[in-house]
């Protein structure tokens, strides 16, 4: 089993860190390889994603990353940026479909200012499409003023665009998602989130995820407008089982569903190809304001190597047992402050992860 480790900037190499720790306490035998990205390779070699790393996660059954980005970077081009490396990564690799899932642990229903009714029991899975849409279609780009009126440029532009197959393979793989989480207990539903109403591309998607949905008999789908999504998410969270939508807007949803969580450091991720082979991050950043301070949230990366276990290398057990670990380090009181409410014992990045460690035994 080869991973290639990808830390990343700011809190990816402190977060990675803890996750390899409780990697390397399983009795299991990886070959783990490190290699710079993002900010930090453009640092050591003048460029976000080197050909040795990216040839390195291609060539590895799976890849653990960290976050990368930094405020220090903003005034570089866009093609150097340090997000510029995961967006090549998931492209290169043809990571597909993007698995967020939202669970809030029955410890954390305390922590969060919501209301507890609102997300005790909260299990939801977003299934964000990753390699097309807005973040890809082409063309895109700035156009220079003739006139001389603008300095610059006179105006920039995105394009917004979905293939039919694209369509069709992440909303087969929302519904498989659907169907196997019903297996084990949930309502069976897919919730298909568009901006229909206004845009081509989502008049599209959701005709085409309504054909695809027909070879689902046993799994209900319904549509939803992504600013109605936005505030039923906020409002009645558990009315959702799986959603699927495009990139974009899965990009903002799950930032906003992991607060539902307790915190932005609690929601793991996997991406996948066709192959199953993974990359797994937190779906949080490189979070420049607190990196460097040793008190980050490790668990979204921790979860995030759960998943790898389970999805790439075949290992279901090992992940099941950092899961049981992770909430039996919530139920002893051990909270990073994120998660922090009054009662609990604020512990470090480091201390958290070796809380891990120690829970599995
Ligand atoms: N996949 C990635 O590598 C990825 C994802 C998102 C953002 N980014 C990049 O990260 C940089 C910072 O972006 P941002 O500030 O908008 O988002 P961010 O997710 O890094 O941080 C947002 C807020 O959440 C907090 N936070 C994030 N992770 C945390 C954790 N594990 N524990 C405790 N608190 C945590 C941060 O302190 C910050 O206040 C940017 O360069 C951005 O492009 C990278
Ligand atoms: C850093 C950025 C390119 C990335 C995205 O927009 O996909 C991030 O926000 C994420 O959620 O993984
Ligand atoms: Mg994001």
């Amino acid at each position: 089993m080869k991973i290639a480790v990808l830390p990343g900037d700011g809190i990816g190499t402190e977060i990675v860190s803890e996750a390899v720790k409780v990697l390397n306490t399983l009795d299991l035998k990886f070959e783990m390889e490190t290699a710079l990205v993002g900010g930090a390779a453009y640092d050591a070699y003048g460029h976000p994603l080197p050909e040795a790393t990216l040839k390195l996660a291609m060539d590895s059954d799976a890849v653990l990353f960290g976050a990368v980005g930094d405020w220090k970077y903003d005034t570089l081009d866009r093609p150097l940026r340090p997000e510029q490396a995961i967006l090549g990564l998931r492209k290169n690799m043809g990571l597909f479909a993007n698995f967020r899932p939202a669970i809030c642990y029955e410890q954390l229903v305390g922590a969060s200012s919501l209301k507890p009714e609102l997300i005790s029991g909260l299990d939801i899975l977003i299934i964000r499409e990753l390699t097309g849409d807005i973040y890809f279609g082409q063309p895109r780009g700035r156009r220079i003023a003739t006139d001389g009126h603008f300095p610059g440029a006179e105006e920039a532009f995105d394009t917004m665009r979905y293939s039919k197959p694209e369509i069709e393979r992440i909303a087969h793989v929302a519904f498989q998602a659907a169907r196997k989480r019903k297996a084990a207990g949930t309502e069976g539903r897919v919730t298909s989130v568009d901006k229909a109403n206004v845009l081509e591309t989502f008049q599209f998607w959701k005709d085409v995820v309504t054909e695809v949905g027909k070879e689902y008999p046993d799994i209900a789908l319904d549509h939803m407008y992504v600013d109605n999504a936005a505030m039923q998410l906020v409002k009645e969270p558990k009315r959702f089982d799986v959603v699927v939508t495009g990139n974009m807007f899965g990009d903002i949803l799950s930032d906003e569903a992991s607060m539902l969580t307790g915190s932005i450091g609690m929601l793991p991720s996997a991406s996948l190809n066709t192959k199953n082979q993974g990359l797994y991050e937190p779906s949080h950043g490189s979070a420049p304001d607190i990196a460097g301070k040793g008190i980050a949230n490790p668990l979204a990366t921790i979860l995030s190597a759960a998943m790898m276990l389970r999805f790439s290398l075949n290992q279901p057990e090992a992940a099941q047992r950092i899961e049981a670990a992770v909430q039996k380090v919530l139920a002893l009181g051990l909270r990073t402050g994120d998660i922090w409410s009054e009662g609990t014992t604020k512990v470090g990045t480091r201390e958290m992860g070796d809380a891990v460690v120690k829970a599995l035994g």
